[in-house]
């Protein structure tokens, strides 16, 4: 279905709600920039990694797109569970699995109150912007933890730029990609409204500082548009 979401006045905080998880893969195709190939990243550096049996999770797994195309490419049986604390999008998520016939354990659960144990790999594209600060911060320590010791976190985040001319112009390049993609003014208004304080973007280098203090060894950048980012990091 086609994202129309802010078409309509809205006066709420966005939320993962029935109407979003209706939209969502429209949403991510047209609102992320190179999703589709941050995606395709995101697989082929995870398949670097990954053996028979290995424990693989997507926090924030949305529909499961990720954990399916994982699926769909590896020669191995993974173990692979998708959290999310959206039942709306679970429900896509459950539906997608079965056509597909990927086997895929999904948990309705917030992130910050379950545990991921034995995670050869933790996979979180476009969630952690999402989670309080300091929660963050905890977040990324308990993902550590949960990792084996040669264990990969691979994540995807919307940033922003510490320079103040150089972040308005990185805003103003994403609007344009946003009208490029069909959405309209006030749509784009709305959204930037309704994302105000819920979605929180850090710089590539706080993300990167946040991943080395929990103390993973390593952290790139396989790729950035204006602002967005994926990064691999390596206990
Ligand atoms: C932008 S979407 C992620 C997109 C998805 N990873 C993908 O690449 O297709 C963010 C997801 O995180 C989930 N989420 C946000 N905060 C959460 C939390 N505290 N616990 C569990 N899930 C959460 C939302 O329900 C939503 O499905
Ligand atoms: O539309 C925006 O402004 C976005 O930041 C895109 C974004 C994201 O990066 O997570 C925001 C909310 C939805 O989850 C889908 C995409």
């Amino acid at each position: 279905m086609v994202d129309k979401i802010f078409e309509k006045s809205i006066k709420k905080q966005f939320e993962f709600d029935e109407d979003v998880a209706s939209v969502f893969d429209d949403m991510l195709n047209r609102s992320v920039p190179y999703y589709k190939q941050t995606q395709e990243l995101t697989i082929k550096f995870a398949l670097n990694y990954l053996n028979k049996n290995d424990v693989v999770y997507d926090l924030g797994c949305s529909t499961a797109s990720t954990l399916i195309e994982l699926g769909k490419h590896s020669k191995y049986d993974l173990k692979l569970i998708g959290i999310d604390n959206s039942s709306a999008m679970l429900a896509r998520a459950s539906k997608k699995c079965k056509a597909f016939g990927i086997d895929i354990e999904l948990r309705n659960d917030d992130l910050l109150n379950t545990s991921y144990e034995n995670a050869k790999l933790i996979i979180s594209n476009y969630t952690l912007q999402f989670i309080r600060p300091l929660q963050r911060e905890k977040l990324i320590q308990k993902i550590y933890n949960s990792l084996d010791k040669d264990g990969i976190f691979i994540f995807s985040e919307k940033v922003i730029s510490s320079n103040k001319t150089l972040n308005k112009q990185c805003i103003d390049i994403y609007y344009d990609f946003k009208k490029q993609q069909g959405y309209s003014e006030y749509e784009i208004s709305q959204k930037r409204e309704a994302l105000e304080n819920v979605l929180i973007p850090y710089t590539e280098e706080e993300n990167k500082k946040m991943i080395l203090d929990a103390g993973f060894s390593h952290c790139e950048t396989i790729f950035k548009w204006v602002n967005f980012a994926t990064f691999i990091a390596i206990k």
